[in-house]
């Protein structure tokens, strides 16, 4: 399927970057994994393992490990950027040091950044300077590294303003097990992507509390709704939301063992608290950061999100879990698209 090889780095070995590293090897790419952490990547060269990300995994032995970022960026392009949204402009200023040729900069980062809130995209801009910037894509969708690392069929989206260089994104991955679409509206990728996290956290909250399929199916429908509300005022086209970076990312995430938003929501929903939660959770679990920050986008736009709102108190305000379920349910009488409706029959008359 794919003609062109190339060197590529892939910015972060998590277990997104480092399952996203395998796909690129199984496509004949040479690999160039980047750390921040030096026994990481001996461990990657020595051992072809990343045993605290992907531990029943054996690497294959072209994915090359590399702590030195100037030496991981020598004549390259295309970079896989996959750190937690929290470490983005750290690493892109690191970057920025080193780098003095334009890329294509790749993110598969899930948040928003609270305060700004600029989406990962818009914080690529932001940090870097136009001269070492071809383009900026974003790679989202229902994709727990977990299964990609298995070589499970997986789905995902490529979207960019550049939508050559999302193309070129799409060449680079796309194989029998991974299979990659593209989708012009970068905004509703990136919305989609990040908020999903939202709601599995809640719908974790809803399972620990022992409450059922009825209670996630509603808070799976009803978050999608209010991503959907937000998405489209904030631009996106709406219809990104039915597709694989808004419904399919929000599936995988709330019924799978493997998300860590969904686990960390569990255990919140079974007493324990966010600090502890965090400590022992080891890897990133964006969707509480982006609660903030979906909580602040929702008065920006004056867009009704009462699951972000609700969970936003359980998380930073001590509301008691199954208080914020109660609050849900006591709401006033509502229509279920009305909302939706309506911002779009405003966004209509705008143009
Ligand atoms: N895991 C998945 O299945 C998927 C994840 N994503 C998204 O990909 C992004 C990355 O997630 P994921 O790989 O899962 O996260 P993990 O928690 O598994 O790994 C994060 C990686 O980033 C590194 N890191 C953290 N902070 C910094 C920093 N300041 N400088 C350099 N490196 C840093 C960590 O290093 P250290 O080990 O030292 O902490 C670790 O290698 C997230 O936005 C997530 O939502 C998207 C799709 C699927
Ligand atoms: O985004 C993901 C799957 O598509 C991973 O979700 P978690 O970060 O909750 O593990």
């Amino acid at each position: 399927m794919q003609e062109k090889k190339e060197a590529i780095a892939v910015i972060g070995a998590g277990s997104w970057g480092t399952a996203l590293a395998m796909v690129l090897v199984d496509n004949g790419h040479e690999v160039r994994l980047w750390s921040h952490n030096e026994a990481q990547v001996q461990e990657i060269n020595q051992y072809h393992t990343n045993k605290k990300y992907l531990p029943e995994i054996i690497l294959p032995d072209l994915i090359a490990g590399y702590a030195s970022l100037r030496d991981a960026l020598a004549g390259i392009n295309t970079v896989i950027l996959a750190v937690p949204t929290k470490a983005i402009r750290e690493v892109l200023g690191k970057m920025r040091a080193v780098q003095s040729t334009p890329l294509i900069i790749a993110h598969v980062s899930k948040g928003i950044e609270p305060d700004t809130l600029l989406r990962v995209s818009e914080l690529i801009k932001e940090e870097m300077p136009n001269e070492l910037l071809e383009a900026v894509v974003v790679l989202s969708g229902p994709s727990h590294a977990e299964e990609v690392s298995k070589r499970h069929p997986t789905t995902v989206t490529v979207s960019s303003e550049d939508m050559a260089a999302a193309e070129k994104i799409q060449d680079l991955f796309i194989n029998l097990n991974f299979r990659v679409y593209t989708n012009p509206d970068v905004i509703g990728v990136e919305i989609g992507g990040a908020l999903k996290n939202i709601i599995a956290l809640a719908a974790g909250i809803t399972d620990g509390l022992g409450y059922g399929d009825n209670a996630k199916a509603a808070l799976m429908t009803r978050g999608l709704a209010e991503i959907a509300r937000l998405g489209t005022k904030m631009g996106a086209n709406p219809l990104t939301f039915s597709g694989l970076t808004g419904i399919g990312d929000l599936i995988v995430t709330c019924t799978s063992v493997h998300s860590r938003n969904w686990r960390a929501g569990n255990l919140l929903g079974k007493g324990k608290n966010l600090e502890e939660v965090l400590d022992n959770m080891g890897m990133v679990v964006e969707g509480v950061r982006t609660t903030k920050a979906a909580y602040q986008l929702s008065k920006k736009y004056n867009v009704s999100m009462p699951i972000t709102c609700v969970l936003y108190d359980v998380l930073f305000n001590g509301k008691n879990a199954k208080d914020a379920v109660d609050v849900l349910m006591a709401r006033g009488k509502t229509h279920e698209m009305e909302d939706l409706v309506n911002i779009l029959e405003e966004r209509t008359q705008e143009d």
